[in-house]
Parts: structure tokens; C-alpha cells; sequence
């Protein structure tokens, strides 16, 4: 469990963190997203310790990290993949880290061989590609096989293959109950691996919710109906406040509610319908629509 209480950090007159609170459960995959400069990486690192809060705080297990006894075994986390010693070999890389948080040294072979790696743990950490390299930090981070993971964009630089490696980690690091934390830009595979997704905009809050409600939230996410008497269900809707457009002579599509009010509606009017159906939003497209007034480093129209 990650805790969040007015979690805020300050650079300069430029606000990374505004008084975010949120806590992140256990058992879950959630997806931590926002456009560049959101301050995610910030958020994470303030998790991590590696930053101070200017105000608030941020817990892992209802502690601050500081004064976890062995931070490895309690929170792991991929950050940056490329920070690590390009000398060195990735086994010795992770060697190193076991021996320093007192972590039993087959673990070593043990996260090689679950992020693939095991046949390039004696290359230089420097000569390693870019998705090695994001291999070997996720090993890093499974390393003292904790209850919280964090991830900074960890499908970064990895084919599908690998992206699809991720997403199954991912899931099943959940499935074991444990607490994961991924940021991503790839919204498609964002919606394939999350459950619950923390969308941040200029350092703020700006939803915190079931992947499944972001997406029935979106204007996007509609219900199709197609009957006879298109006019007098419109009228129904309308006069329960659902917002209602007409399709076709036949045909109309409502937002705002969901398929079953709308059929329960149809019903006790005692109207006939000859198709019912939801039509969902992408999560990008639920994306772009709460983050439209966040994106600062946006392309020119
Ligand atoms: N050490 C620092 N000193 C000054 N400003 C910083 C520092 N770290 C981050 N910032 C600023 O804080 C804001 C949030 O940055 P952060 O890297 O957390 O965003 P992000 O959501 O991770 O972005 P991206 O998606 O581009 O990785 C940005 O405006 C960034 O320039």
C-alpha cells in the first residue's frame, strides 16, 4: 500500500507536486498517467525518498521510505534503466544490490531468469540495448521480492513482445496481491493492464478511479438504440435527464447513463426496441478528454 496525504514538492516557483492524496491498494495494477511534466517521475521519486516533499507526505506500508529497515524487500522500483554502472555486468549490478539490503544471492539468478535475461547477465551494462536494459531494471526491482512495485514507464524501448512480457508481469505481480504502480504514455496498453488508473495534470489531481469508470465517464462512451419509436423513447430519455442525439429515423444514442437505465427506461414506457447496446470510449480518447486543459508541451495545431 502506497498513502499520499497533500503529497506537494516545489521547484523554485514551478509546483511538480500539488496536494495530491490517494492511496494505492494492494492486489491491483494502477495506471499512473499524465502528459510530460504531469510530475509523475517527481511523484515516484518522493515515494522512493530520493526527493523531499515540500509539504505532505507520501507512505509505502504506513511508513515513510526513510525508515523502512530494508527498503528493497518492501518497495521496488524502476525508475531510470539506464542508471546503472555501464562497467559493470548486469549480474554484478544486481549482486551488488542483493548484497547491500541483504537479499540471499540466488535471488540473483532467480529475477535474471523471470525477466529473461539470464543468458546476457555477464554483458556490460553499457553495451545492453535499451530494452535489456529495462529488463535488468525491472529485475532490479522484483529483487527483494517486495509487496510494492513501482515502474516509470517500463514498456519504454521494449518490442511487443517485451511490452507484452510487461503487461503479463504486471498483472500477475497484482494477482499475487502485491501493490503495482506503472506510468505509461501508451494508452492502449495502459487499458490492457490496469484496473484503476491515478491521472495527473500540472501536478494535480484529476481523476483517481476504476479504469472501467474513466471510460464509461468518457462523452465518447455512449448508449446506441435503435426502435421503432424513436421519438417517444427520446422524449422518455430526455425527461429523465439523460442527454439523447438522434442517429437516424430509427436510431438514437444517449449519454450519460448506463445501458441498463436506458433499457429499464424503454421498458417501462412499454416501448419496443430492436437493439440495445453500449458503444465504449478508448481509454485514450477518455484520456485526452480529462487531461485537455493539462497538456503544456502540446504540438502546435
Ligand atoms: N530536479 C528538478 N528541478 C527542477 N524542476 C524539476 C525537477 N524535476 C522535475 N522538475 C519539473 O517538475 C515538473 C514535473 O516533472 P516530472 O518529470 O515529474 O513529470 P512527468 O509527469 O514524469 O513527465 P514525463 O511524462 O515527461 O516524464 C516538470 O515541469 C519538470 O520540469
Amino acid at each position: 500500500m502506497i498513502s499520499l496525504r497533500g503529497l506537494t514538492k516545489r521547484y523554485g516557483d514551478r509546483l511538480a507536486v500539488d496536494d495530491l492524496s490517494l492511496d494505492l491498494r494492494p492486489g491491483t495494477v494502477t495506471g499512473f498517467l499524465g502528459p510530460n511534466g504531469a510530475g509523475k517521475s517527481t511523484t515516484m521519486r518522493l515515494v522512493l525518498g530520493l526527493d523531499r516533499p515540500s509539504a505532505g507526505t507520501a507512505l509505502v506500508g504506513g511508513v515513510p521510505y526513510q525508515r523502512l529497515r530494508n527498503p528493497l524487500r518492501t518497495v521496488g522500483a524502476l525508475l531510470d534503466a539506464r542508471a546503472v554502472h555501464p562497467g559493470r555486468s548486469g549480474r554484478a549490478h544486481l549482486v551488488a544490490l542483493a548484497r547491500s539490503n541483504g537479499i540471499a544471492r540466488r535471488r540473483v539468478g532467480e529475477v535474471l531468469e523471470t525477466v529473461g535475461l539470464a543468458g546476457a547477465a555477464g554483458k556490460r551494462a553499457g553495451t545492453l540495448s535499451l530494452g535489456m536494459s529495462q529488463r535488468l531494471g525491472i529485475a532490479a526491482a522484483l529483487l527483494g521480492d517486495p509487496e510494492v512495485l513501482m515502474f516509470d514507464e517500463p514498456v519504454n524501448g521494449l518490442d511487443p513482445d517485451g511490452v507484452r512480457w510487461v503487461r503479463g508481469l504486471m498483472r500477475s505481480l497484482a494477482g499475487e496481491g502485491r501493490t503495482v504502480f506503472v506510468s505509461s504514455h501508451l494508452m492502449s496498453e495502459m487499458q490492457l493492464t490496469a484496473d484503476h488508473l491515478v491521472v495527473i495534470g500540472r501536478g494535480r489531481l484529476i481523476a483517481d478511479a476504476p479504469l472501467a469508470d474513466v471510460i464509461a465517464g468518457s462523452s465518447l462512451t455512449a448508449v446506441l438504440i435503435r426502435t421503432p419509436h424513436a421519438d417517444a423513447l427520446a422524449d422518455r430519455l430526455r425527461a429523465a435527464g439523460i442527454a439523447v442525439d438522434r442517429l437516424g429515423e430509427n436510431e438514437l444514442e444517449a449519454t450519460g447513463a448506463p445501458v441498463e437505465r436506458v433499457g429499464d427506461l424503454a421498458h417501462e414506457a412499454g416501448i419496443r426496441l430492436h437493439e440495445l447496446r453500449t458503444r465504449q470510449a478508448s481509454l485514450e480518447q477518455a484520456y485526452q478528454e480529462l487531461t485537455a486543459d493539462s497538456v503544456e508541451y502540446g504540438a502546435g495545431r
